[in-house]
């Protein structure tokens, strides 16, 4: 059977209202607004979270936050709970990026806590996962993703209904002098999270790549048996580059 990818961008912090206004009408204007053949999400900055999601509302295209709390209120200043971004319009919020982990302290504590959180209102929980360089190089990239992976999912009620998504993002991956992942590399640090996901709940979970996909690679990434999706940044943070990799991706899956 064809697999049905998620494709999605995260703005980070960038897109002014007018900004935001212009991506989404390009994708309201393109033929995936409806699509059976991906599922695509768009995650912009708190900001334009609530005017992205009334957009998109009427589209098969989930809009989702880049954080949100643990607690649902509280004296918490600066912090936005996951009550609030569902009352944004967000139904899937993504947890523990890297950039989180290092520059704001997130820990693999508060990322299990917020996936918890966000499941707990009827969201999707995307969490990132990734080894640093230093891991890497180290060879100790398959201790930290069980890491990572064992907290990510440690406080959610698996007896209920639960959708938790992992994006692997190897932190040497992402951004400006991130080197792209090696497709065959990033495939098998997919199976082990999985088998890891296995042995932890009886099931795996989607996991998506992300960290520097482009037009160049994003085709052979999204062909790795066991890679579920796309977690692209600066790629896909014109409409126009989004929706050619997505059209490429398509194309190459059904053939
Ligand atoms: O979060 C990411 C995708 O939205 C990730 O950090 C990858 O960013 P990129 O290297 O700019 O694609």
């Amino acid at each position: 059977m064809q697999k049905r990818p998620w494709i999605g961008t995260s703005w980070k912090m960038n897109k002014t209202l007018a900004e935001a206004d212009r991506f989404v009408a390009t994708l309201k204007a393109s033929d995936y607004t409806h699509c059976e053949e991906a599922q695509l999400f768009v995650i912009p900055p708190f900001t334009a979270l609530h005017r992205v999601a009334d957009a998109l509302n009427e589209t098969d295209i989930i809009v989702g936050a880049q954080n949100a709390h643990w607690k649902d209120a509280g004296a918490w200043t600066g912090e936005i709970s996951p009550v609030q971004v569902k009352d944004c319009g967000a139904s899937l919020v993504e947890i523990g990026h890297s950039e989180r982990r290092e520059h704001f302290g997130e820990t693999d504590e508060t990322v299990g806590l917020k996936v918890a959180a966000a499941v707990r209102h009827g969201m999707t929980a995307l969490v990132c996962i990734g080894d640093t360089r230093e891991e890497y190089e180290s060879g100790r990239t398959a201790e930290a993703l069980a890491r990572q992976t064992e907290a990510a999912v440690a406080h959610v009620d698996w007896s209920r209904p639960a959708q938790v998504l992992i994006a692997y993002e190897p932190v040497w991956s992402i951004g400006e002098g991130g080197t792209p992942a090696d497709p065959d590399f990033a495939n098998e640090q997919h199976v082990l999270v999985k088998r890891l996901l296995r042995e932890r709940l009886g099931a795996a979970l989607p996991v998506l790549y992300g960290g520097s996909v482009n037009p160049g690679n994003a085709v052979e990434l999204a062909r790795q048996a066991e890679i579920d999706g796309l977690f692209i940044g600066r790629s896909a943070w014109q409409a126009e580059g989004y929706l050619g990799i997505v059209t490429d991706v398509i194309a190459a899956l059904r053939t």
